[in-house]
């Protein structure tokens, strides 16, 4: 298993031509057939990237290949408009694709709409009249009911459509709604996120893609306006699974820091002093300068909902039970969401777990 993940992810590093001029504005020409107002990101000079990932720069090799095949006219379904859909879908709008939305609670369409977005009244409307149909739902049970339940986008998939779910869920939902969508002839793509609100909105999300390959290469270019880079993962599951690994690690480093950030209060440290000791350390991590902050005010304005965090911990729990893999600290931060839960802190943001140390919570 470990051996066929490694082939495909160098198969696919070999594939990346070396961006030249030439190549580049062929790319960007090709794009733009897709989405007219499509403009590449600028790219610093200093950026650098995994080997087996590509930056947008880098694929636009891939970019050629999706148009030359010319498979997809260019529709663009998007189902689920919470904190992360609506952002996406709006890059997408903004770039000049044409986008057809759903969304169970009709009114978060209105501003899509006002951006020129088509409104369709069920996901199997959606996935009916658009080429390629993304969905960004909650969590494996709303992921499955728009993918598969009554009037759901399986309905309206067929040869030569694609769907991509981007949610975040476990590997054998996403395998049961990958054969769902293959059974109509359509190909399927999972790409769970890395990144927040805030990347979302600046399309700088990170996508952890695994599935149709082919359907990987036409996508590219949505992919490209809505993040900075992305990973094919071969194999469906590969990419749900990178992304509960990635989120296991992401809860317990807040809950970490959390217990820090109360300890050096109790001990008479000023908390601040603390993020900015972090922040110049080894241990610094982008989160800590972003949350801690606000932490040490109780304040969680939420990005990431902290009951979406406690979902990822139970889904890797999950897996590391299938495996037999011990994850005792995942285990315990596991519970301590829990009791943010239970005190009523699911919809603040994930660093409000914080309060379940806390002997009363005054949130
Ligand atoms: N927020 C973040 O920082 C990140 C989140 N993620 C993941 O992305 C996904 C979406 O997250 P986010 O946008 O934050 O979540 P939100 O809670 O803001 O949005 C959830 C979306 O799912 C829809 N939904 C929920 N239940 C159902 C259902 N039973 N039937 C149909 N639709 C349903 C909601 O519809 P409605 O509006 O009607 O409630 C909404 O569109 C989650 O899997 C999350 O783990 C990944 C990376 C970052
Ligand atoms: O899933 C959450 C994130 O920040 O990534």
């Amino acid at each position: 298993m470990a051996m066929a993940m490694t082939t495909l992810i160098s198969k696919t590093a070999i594939s990346i031509c070396p961006s030249t001029t030439t190549s580049m504005a062929i790319a960007f020409n090709s794009a733009s057939a897709f989405c007219p107002q499509f403009r590449p990101k600028p790219t610093s000079p200093l950026f650098s990237k995994p080997l087996f990932s590509l930056s947008s720069r880098q694929s636009s090799s891939r970019i050629i290949n999706a148009f030359a095949k010319d498979e997809f006219s260019g529709r663009v379904g998007f189902l689920g408009l919470g904190i992360m859909g609506s952002p996406m879908a709006q890059n997408l709008i903004k770039a000049g694709c044409d986008v057809t939305v759903w969304n169970r609670t009709k009114s978060k369409c209105d501003p899509l709409i006002s951006l020129g977005a088509t409104y369709k009244p069920s996901p199997e409307e959606v996935a009916a009249s658009c080429d390629v149909t993304f969905a960004m739902l909650a969590d494996p049970d709303s992921a499955m009911d728009v993918a598969c339940g009554k009037n759901g986008a399986a309905n309206g998939m067929g040869p030569g459509k694609g769907y991509v779910d981007i949610s975040t869920v476990d590997d054998g939902t996403s395998k049961l709604i990958s054969e769902r969508i293959k059974a109509t002839g359509a190909s399927f793509l999972e790409a769970p996120v890395s990144g927040s609100k805030k990347p979302a909105e600046d399309g700088q999300l990170i996508f952890l893609t695994a599935g149709d390959q082919s359907l990987y290469e036409k996508v590219t270019p949505l992919l490209d306006i809505m993040g900075k880079s992305k990973f094919y993962l071969g194999d469906i599951g590969n990419g749900a699974t990178m992304k509960l690994v990635v989120n296991m690690i992401m809860g317990s480093m807040m809950a970490s820091f959390s217990e820090g950030l109360l300890l050096s209060e109790k001990v008479g440290l000023d908390p601040s002093v603390l993020v900015e000791v972090i922040t110049q350390g080894a241990i610094s991590a982008p989160m800590y300068k972003l949350k801690g902050p606000s932490m040490i005010q109780s304040q969680y304005p939420t990005a990431f909902p902290l009951k979406h965090q406690q979902k990822d911990l139970r889904l890797a729990l999950g897996l590391a039970e299938s495996v037999s893999q011990p994850i005792p600290i995942a285990a315990a931060t596991n519970e301590l969401y829990k009791i943010a839960k239970s005190r009523g802190l699911s919809e603040q943001d994930f660093s409000a777990v914080i309060e379940a140390l806390k002997s009363n919570t005054t949130v």
